[in-house]
């Protein structure tokens, strides 16, 4: 766990509420969440994670209340908001390359209708490099694997050079290898050029190594709440409606466990510790230095 690196608000709830299809999906949410942070939007299925992002891009009206994104009412800031749908796949044309994937965050339609220019190719270029995918910027999506599909999809969101990068499950549907590769990524993104992170998340273990804090969707309302509050055992029980264990190992790293898996003392697919040490910069061994996890990555 983070603390952020500023202190600055980049969300801003304020007694927000909202309905869909003329039902409350959850209400009264009043809290800000800083500049600098990474923070997953938490709660069980059908809660109302992917909502939240979308009232924040003002894709989804509000019945009540304020939302505020980068100082502006949600929706107004969008030019400055990287966002990465839960469906990323299936939202675009696996016959586009990689490249005009990438562009299509700047031209915002399809490729061929905007004409696009060297300054264009250069960020989209540069934005590919960032992730890692530049040797396939000439395949087709089609041709890629999920994760780095996957990771296309966040290059088209990183190509705008946003001040706040916004994922939907980035997890979902990734081996562990793409799902580390996708944590090292995001941890790069915060720390290296100080971007504002959310992130819909089911499972926190993998996530916990780069997180500041979290927005849980309890019993109809949204909270946040910095990390170590949120790592609570009896918050997290009733919050997933089973019963969670917050265990610390020897080397002070902590994880989320369902109560049975505590017993045999394994904690299963998360960081090791040395890769811990990597990702956390109050960490004293925590080098500033970033390697591209992903640079001799195969599909
Ligand atoms: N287009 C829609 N019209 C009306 N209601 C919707 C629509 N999309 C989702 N909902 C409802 O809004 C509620 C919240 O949905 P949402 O997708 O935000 O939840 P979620 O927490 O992201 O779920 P999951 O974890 O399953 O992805 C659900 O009860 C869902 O049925």
């Amino acid at each position: 766990m983070r603390k952020p690196a500023s202190d600055d608000v980049c969300i801003r709830f304020d007694h927000a509420s909202v309905e869909r299809s003329g039902r409350l999906i959850w209400s009264d949410g009043t809290f800000s969440i800083p500049g600098g942070s990474v923070t997953a939007i938490v709660g069980t299925n059908g809660t109302g994670k992917t909502t939240m992002m979308k009232t924040e891009l003002g894709l989804l009206p509000l019945s009540n209340g304020r939302v505020e994104v980068l100082g502006q009412p949600a929706g107004q800031a969008n030019d400055r908001i990287g966002y990465v749908p839960q469906s990323y796949t299936s939202d675009i044309d696996s016959n586009l390359t990689a490249e005009q994937s990438v562009l299509l965050g700047l031209t915002g339609t399809r490729f061929g209708i905007h004409p696009v220019n060297r300054q264009d190719k250069e960020r989209a270029a540069g934005a590919m490099r960032f992730v890692g995918v530049e040797d396939r910027a000439h395949a087709r999506l089609s041709q890629l694997s999920g994760g780095l599909r996957q990771r296309v999809a966040i290059a088209q969101a990183l190509v705008c050079n946003p001040k706040l990068l916004m994922l939907d499950e980035p997890l979902a549907n990734l081996d562990l290898a793409s799902q580390r590769a996708t944590v090292h990524l995001l941890a790069q993104l915060n720390r290296q050029l100080g971007m504002t992170i959310q992130v819909v998340a089911h499972d926190l273990n993998m996530l916990l190594p780069i997180l500041t804090g979290a927005v849980y969707l309890l019993d109809g309302h949204p909270h946040y709440a910095r990390m170590d509050d949120v790592l609570d055992s009896d918050l997290l029980t009733h919050l997933y409606g089973t019963k969670v264990e917050v265990v610390t190992t020897p080397q002070g790293d902590m994880f989320v466990a369902p109560d049975t898996d505590v017993s045999d003392g394994v904690a299963h697919d998360r960081f090791k510790t040395t890769e811990m040490v990597d990702l956390h910069p109050r960490h004293p061994e925590a080098g500033e230095a970033y390697e591209n996890p992903t640079a001799n990555q195969q599909d």
